[in-house]
């Protein structure tokens, strides 16, 4: 069967890999919608409160009846501003939304049928409220459908019944109830329209985003997104006193096979190249591409030993097995260095060390680990330090 993409329920749309993200976002637009509506429930709701003599002064019995049925109302508009300005209690928003859409319903059903009294002022004043507020809950439903049950079906349900035994008919309900379910059909197609702009603009949106931090060619992270990861994983191993690992690798004479093979062949190695290192990696490891044939790798809560042992994975997925590219069987080799660092250390250095530890790689014969530490550093050693004490693999 034929779909058009753009009925498709959002959810759907959004790629599987940003589903979490979607998530958080769906989570952030429902605190902002809850907020909007908690105030202008509180104001609108004691408003009409405190206006019911001016309205209403032919029936002040029912000051504290109306009351009633504004309270709960009233209390989850409180606890939706509460939680939301003081973090305290802690509730999801979906919760507190759910809960102020069916207590509107409530409400707002409940002051029909006590004003109920044949056609007059009183009943066609209730039913401006009830077009009203129909058209409100649908916005609250930022989450659809599920949210429809609860929010309309339910309460008309119970409020059918609740007609039936005070004697109403359903023609005589007919023409209050015409317009406000118009107004929540029309609110329900709005809010269903504001679901799928928010998913178009979340999925172009990160888009943007990977664009911006992927390398084009092999998917991997690019240099400017790894030095954002490397100052808050930096940032992280200086407040928890943790250690963590970078891992430079470089091809071994790939200068050779583009001249052999041609670019494309090239590009073909590297794309095999970032695909074989990165499935050694755990999913809390970053791996970018840092430059033409050079890659760097982050190990997060890693010390050089773990380090030295993830490197060797890398450098054996390649050696092992020649690539296929082009028709040709590719024996790529890698060299890395390796080094690790805690937070009273700085980034720049590591990097060095890194490089220093390559340096050593390349100069030692390739297709090896080398192994920096802040002590040791290949090329810029301390006063009477060896310059070439990198340690092999
Ligand atoms: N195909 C392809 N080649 C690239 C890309 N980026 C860089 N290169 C090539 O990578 C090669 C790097 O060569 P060199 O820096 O001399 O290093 P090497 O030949 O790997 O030798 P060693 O590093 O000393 O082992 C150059 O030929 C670049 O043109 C790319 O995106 N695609």
């Amino acid at each position: 069967m034929m779909r058009f993409s753009g009925l498709k329920p959002p959810y759907e749309k959004v790629p599987p890999k940003w589903r979490p993200a979607y998530e958080a976002y769906i989570r952030t637009v429902e605190g902002q919608v809850a907020v909007v509506a908690a105030w202008v429930l509180l104001i609108t709701v004691l408003f009409y409160q405190f206006t019911h003599e001016l309205r209403l002064a032919h029936r002040p019995d029912l000051w504290l009846t109306e009351l009633g049925f504004r309270t709960p109302v009233l209390l989850t508009a409180l606890l939706t501003l509460l939680s939301h300005y003081t973090g305290k209690p802690m509730c999801q928003s979906r919760y507190l939304l759910r809960a102020m859409g069916v207590s509107v319903m409530v409400m707002i059903l409940a002051l029909f049928l006590i004003h109920y009294n044949g056609p007059s002022a009183a009943t066609y004043q209730i039913t401006n409220g009830i077009i009203i507020s129909f058209f409100g809950v649908a916005i609250l439903s930022v989450r659809g459908p599920k949210e429809w049950w609860l929010m309309f079906v339910l309460p008309l349900v119970i409020f059918v019944f609740a007609a039936r035994m005070r004697g109403l008919t359903f023609t005589e309900l007919l023409p209050y109830m015409f317009d406000p379910m118009v107004m929540m059909v029309i609110g329900i197609v709005l809010s269903a329209a504001l679901r799928q702009l928010r998913a178009g603009e979340f999925i172009a949106r990160q888009e943007l985003r990977d664009q911006a931090t992927t390398d084009l060619l092999t998917g991997l992270l690019n240099r400017r997104a790894m030095h954002q990861l490397l100052e808050q994983e930096h940032a992280r191993a200086q407040r928890s006193g943790t250690t963590y690992s970078l891992v430079l690798g470089d091809l071994d004479h790939f200068k050779r096979v583009n001249d052999t093979y041609g670019h494309n062949v090239g590009d073909i190695v590297l794309q095999e190249t970032a695909r074989r290192v990165g499935s050694h990696m755990r999913a809390q490891d970053a791996l970018c591409r840092w430059g033409g044939e050079e890659i760097l790798m982050l190990l997060p809560e890693t010390g050089p030993d773990g380090a030295r042992h993830v490197a060797e994975k890398a450098r054996l997925s390649l050696a092992n097995e020649p690539m296929v590219a082009g028709g040709h069987d590719i024996h790529q080799t890698i060299s890395l260095g390796v080094t690790s660092c805690r937070g009273s250390d700085d980034i720049e250095s590591a990097i060095k060390r890194a490089d220093d530890a390559l340096y050593q790689a390349k100069k030692n014969g390739r297709n090896r680990t080398e192994v920096s530490t802040p002590s040791n550093s290949g090329h810029d050693p301390a006063p009477g330090q060896d310059a070439s004490d990198a340690t092999a693999c």
